[in-house]
């Protein structure tokens, strides 16, 4: 790495630095204070100089881990690696649990960008089939709880971090991160530059990636490269009915509030079915604080079984994998709902099952929305929400019936996010209202849920 002098120097001093940046000679005097050059103006500098990016002042020490792409002997300190579909290898550190021998999970690797919620997204059933890349760095820091769970076990096949697991330091955690996740046989790898496989799933799609953290620290690389080739990937794979409830059971859990935590539901108003095609926990506790009676019925459920409950309106949860997939099953299922003019109100998956049944398709996404801050429009209102989002395929707008309307779309890539039917009362977003982890927002779904219900009930 160079000085600020240096790098001065070698410009032909202040001025023509300046110059040759194009900034002011104040801004030079600035960076010799600071004894760094801000990174916005590196590109002018290695044009000018030859230097290498590690030779500017200031140059991160990223640059120095474990993680190095391709090499086929083991990296100093290196106890686990990520091995992707094109033979690419990460090297870092393991933690969670071991990989047992000719195990180690094969999966889409796909990344999150929120800034909070770790434990929540490890147990979102949606995750199924996918290994997480964290772009937010500190994750652990509020360690593990048996409260923020989105189900009981995590549905995630393992996680990609750059830094170290964070010591925990908050007052719920009852548990380490790492012990959680030992206690779940999940592995999760640190020490990763996440930027650059972030970069990676942006540019060329998720790839499909085997996480091996093996307990003796051999690594069988041609087998492991030969298991991430071969997994035929999440398009066409139904896990629904892998993470979903095998019996129906009863929720009366209300959300989380401080200090009381979660609620028990008092008298409620209306009866719904929820269909679990992998349901989150905050999404039946958002039904029930919306005073929704919430009978939840596995993902196969017919729509006689649905309808024998005799419900107020039908639910269609998130869940895991490809819609066309689960369509198979949940499609004639949701038509016989709608066919009977139950109110329907879905999300994510739900939401890409309804637009099935309403006769539109489906589509995988280049670049999935996995985080807390997505930007939604309402097209109603002009109203933005900043939404929480994890999905990879998408409701294709063209493809629908004049019968629906689009009401959301989302405003990084304008893809569909919402859909309303015109002639049945049936709506859905593509988003997570329950947040869970994320910002509230979009509460407000709930109640357009249980306003539908109360019209259609007053024979509307
Ligand atoms: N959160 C979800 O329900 C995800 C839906 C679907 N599995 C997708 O990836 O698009």
């Amino acid at each position: 790495m160079r000085t600020v002098d240096d790098i001065i120097a070698l410009l032909g001093g202040q001025e023509a630095a300046a110059a040759r940046c194009g900034i002011g000679t104040e801004a030079v005097r600035k960076w010799r204070q600071a004894r760094a050059i801000p990174p916005r103006h590196w590109p002018a500098i290695l044009a000018a100089t030859g230097l290498a990016l590690a030779d500017m002042p200031g140059a991160p020490e990223s640059r120095a881990e474990t993680t190095m792409p391709d090499p086929d002997t083991v990296p100093d300190g290196a106890t686990a690696c990520l091995v992707l579909g094109d033979g690419s290898v990460f090297w870092g550190r393991g933690f969670g649990a071991h990989t047992a021998a000719g195990a180690a999970p094969v999966a889409e690797i796909c990344f999150n960008t929120g800034m909070t919620g770790y434990q929540e997204t490890l147990t979102d059933p949606s995750y199924a089939g996918q290994i997480i890349t964290f772009t937010f760095p500190h994750i652990g820091n509020v360690g593990a709880n048996p409260e923020d769970i989105e189900a009981v076990t995590p549905a995630a096949r393992g996680l990609v971090v750059k830094q170290d697991l964070t010591e925990p330091a908050n007052y719920r955690a009852t548990r380490h991160l790492d012990d959680w996740l030992k206690s779940f046989g999940i592995p999760g790898i640190a020490g990763v530059d996440t930027r650059a496989l972030t970069i990676r799933i942006r540019d060329g799609g998720p790839p499909n990636g085997v996480l091996c953290f093996p307990a003796d620290g051999r690594f069988d690389l041609p087998a492991l490269r030969a298991q991430a080739a071969a997994w035929p990937g999440l398009e066409g794979m139904d896990l629904a009915k892998e993470v979903s409830c095998r019996q129906s059971y009863h929720w009366d859990e209300t959300t989380w509030a401080w200090p009381e935590g979660f609620g028990r539901q008092t008298a409620p108003k209306h009866k719904v079915v929820a269909v679990d095609y992998g349901a989150k926990r905050n999404i039946l506790r958002c039904l029930a604080s919306a005073g929704l009676d919430v009978m939840v019925v596995p993902a196969t459920a017919t729509a006689e079984e649905i309808l024998r409950h005799q419900p107020d309106g039908v639910f269609l949860s998130n869940g895991p994998g490809d819609p066309a997939a689960t369509g198979e099953y949940a499609v004639p299922a949701i038509q016989g709902v709608l066919e009977k003019r139950v109110p329907v109100f879905g999300i994510c998956l739900g939401h890409q099952l309804l637009g099935l049944a309403l006769g539109g398709k489906t589509y995988k996404l280049d670049r999935g929305h996995r985080g807390a801050n997505q930007p939604v429009k309402d097209l109603a209102t002009g109203r933005v929400e900043i939404t929480s989002q994890n999905h990879g395929f998408a409701v294709d707008d063209t493809s629908l019936p004049e019968t629906v309307k689009v009401t959301h779309i989302s405003l990084f890539d304008q893809s569909n996010e919402g859909l309303m039917a015109t002639d049945r009362p049936a709506f859905s977003v593509q988003y997570h209202p329950e947040a869970s982890p994320g910002p509230t927002d979009s509460h407000y779904l709930f109640h357009r849920f249980v306003e539908l219900i109360e019209k259609h009930k007053g024979g509307a």
